[in-house]
């Protein structure tokens, strides 16, 4: 344990010195000769034959002895001591003329002569010096305790017979939302009933860091085809739910399973099952895209003949063909991304987790990427997504559910959670301009007047050369009726262009991301009769969304 906190930061330090975890290693290597050589080096000096230096010597052999270089360092000198030993015996054999067969001489009559040349037939596997049998055996035991070590380690084992699973707080019942609490119940039964089927089923996946719960009994599934999308700031528990389902993290509490098989205790099976392209670029920089392809292809157990062709289409459909060739240290941080998730799609895994897949991914680049996920949905494989881009999730996803303190506060289409927390419209209009316009009143005031009386408390969020945007809290009103008003408005008005739209996902994502690291949560039971800070009347305060940049909703219908 000394030798390992000595050794360790000294190691750690030249890697820091010598950047790079390949010279620390072959410096951590050499350390270790050298300190295996020194020790043996030292309990020979102590050898001499004073009480106290060999008491030390033997205490120090004792305790070296669990140190498998010090072993092996003794244990050459040992075999080399005998080996000079015997030549020296049979030299004084040759001398004596006392050769008693081919090979040994007689033992009786050397004896007689030097008593140091009464060796065993066989002194280098005694237990007593200088035979190294007990070196050897050490070694060997040493090893297999190692190796059970790093077996425990690895594996967690420790955890898992002594670490109690920690008591999860209770959930408010009030506090979740029907879709999750259906995807909870539905989830439950699947496990009870067919689990093979799901590509993915998590059931009350929860993780505790420490104190801190950073996941709080999540439940979900992921058909084949399916793309689930996981959004959240940063910090809601993405990437550690990603991490627990690809068994880089342990679990605190609840099941996850892929394909059927347990990520606690059939690993091996879900790496087989899985692809993942992890939040940061996980690749070797010393390869060419082509070699990074080929090496993790070959890890999946694709065919050499089929590495060329698939290679390059990976590469072609998400846009890095003409990069193939390049080394990646030398890619740009968008094309690292792709080459990324062309990874992640290689073979034929069941379920694919992709994180932040577009982060730094130009625009048009994004749309190579949209289309290769697409593509591995349509082949049945499931995705998991998460991501920032609400773009993104509505062109992607399936279903999507934001996740807010580690739990999922919706769940559901991207629609439908348009549909279920639509919060009113938004109206933009833009107004003509002044060389147009009819003379008398002020067009702008014109328009606010027409505005005012034919929607119900209409609150004008933004007046900005020529371009008006409103927030209609109405959410009863038909669309046909709002264009209807609209169109009259365009005919008898100084308008030129509008727009209505809908509550965006981002606008949803922010209503509830805000509790993001807050004690309280949003009650999601409320929100059904009555939209989260909406606004008891019009002299109130717009909820937060509204006061946004001109960042303006995507328009649903315009003239
Ligand atoms: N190894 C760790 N030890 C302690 N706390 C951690 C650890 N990893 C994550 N956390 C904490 O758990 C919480 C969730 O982190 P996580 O990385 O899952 O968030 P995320 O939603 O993926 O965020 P991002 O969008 O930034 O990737 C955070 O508060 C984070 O600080």
């Amino acid at each position: 344990m000394l030798y390992g906190a000595a050794i360790l930061p000294l190691t750690y330090l030249l890697s820091l010195v010598f950047n790079g975890p390949a010279l620390g290693f072959v410096c951590y290597f050499f350390l270790n000769v050298v300190l295996g050589m020194l020790g043996a080096q030292v309990v020979e000096s102590l050898l001499s034959p004073t009480v106290e230096t060999t008491a030390v010597a033997d205490a120090m052999d004792a305790v070296l002895q669990f140190h498998p270089l010090y072993c092996l360092v003794t244990s050459v000198r040992y075999l080399n001591q005998i080996g000079l030993h015997r030549q020296r015996c049979f030299q004084m054999c040759d001398f004596y003329k006392i050769v008693y067969d081919e090979f040994v001489c007689d033992i009786r009559a050397l004896c007689e002569i030097d008593e140091g040349c009464c060796l065993p037939k066989k002194p280098n596997l005694t237990w007593a010096l200088p035979g190294v049998l007990r070196y050897l055996t050490v070694m060997f035991i040493t090893g297999i305790l190692l190796w059970i070590l790093l077996m425990v380690i690895e594996y967690g084992l420790l955890k898992q017979l002594f670490v109690r699973e920690k008591k999860l707080p209770p959930i408010d019942k009030n506090t979740i939302d029907e879709d999750v609490a259906a995807e909870a119940n539905h989830t439950h039964k699947v496990y009870k009933s067919s689990l093979h089927d799901q590509a993915l089923l998590a059931l009350k996946l929860s993780k505790y860091y420490g104190k801190y719960l950073a996941v709080n009994q999540i439940s979900f599934c992921v058909n084949d085809g399916e793309c689930f999308g996981l959004l959240g700031v940063n910090g809601a528990g993405k990437t550690t739910t990603f991490k627990m389902l690809m068994g880089d993290e342990s679990i605190s509490s609840g099941e996850a399973f892929v394909s059927g098989y347990s990520v606690r205790n059939k690993l091996h099976k879900v790496h087989e099952n899985i692809g993942y392209c992890p939040q940061f670029d996980a690749l070797f920089m010393e390869l060419t895209g082509r070699e990074t392809l080929r090496v993790f292809a070959l890890m999946r157990g694709l065919r050499m003949q089929y590495l060329e062709p698939i290679t390059e289409s990976f590469a072609s459909a998400l846009g890095f063909r003409r990069h193939l060739d390049k080394k990646v240290g030398q890619y740009s941080g968008g094309t690292r991304r792709k080459l990324n998730t062309a990874v992640a799609f290689l073979g034929k895994t069941r379920l694919i987790f992709v994180d932040e897949p577009t982060t730094g991914v130009d625009p048009a680049a994004k749309r190579h990427v949209w289309r290769a996920v697409r593509g591995v949905q349509r082949a049945g494989r499931g995705v998991v997504l998460t991501s920032h881009s609400m773009e993104e999730c509505e062109a992607l996803c399936s279903r999507l559910t934001i996740m807010v303190n580690g739990r999922f506060q919706c769940l559901g289409t991207p629609q439908h959670l348009k549909n279920k927390f639509s919060e009113g419209f938004t109206l933009t209009i833009k107004l003509k301009t002044d060389e147009n316009n009819k003379p008398g009143l002020d067009p702008a005031a014109r328009v606010k007047d027409f505005v005012n009386l034919n929607f119900k408390d209409p609150k004008i969020m933004e007046e900005y050369q020529g371009l008006l945007t409103y927030y209609l809290p109405d959410r009863t009103i038909a669309w046909s009726r709002m264009f209807g008003i609209m169109e009259r408005a365009k005919q008898e008005l100084e308008i030129e262009d509008y727009t209505i739209a809908q509550t965006t996902l981002e606008q949803i994502f922010l209503q509830f991301t805000k509790y993001q690291g807050h004690e309280q949560e949003p009650k999601i039971g409320e929100k059904q009769s009555e939209p989260i800070q909406k606004p008891a009347d019009t002299s109130q305060k717009l909820p937060d969304f509204t006061k946004r940049e001109p960042n303006l909703p995507k328009t649903r219908d315009t003239t």
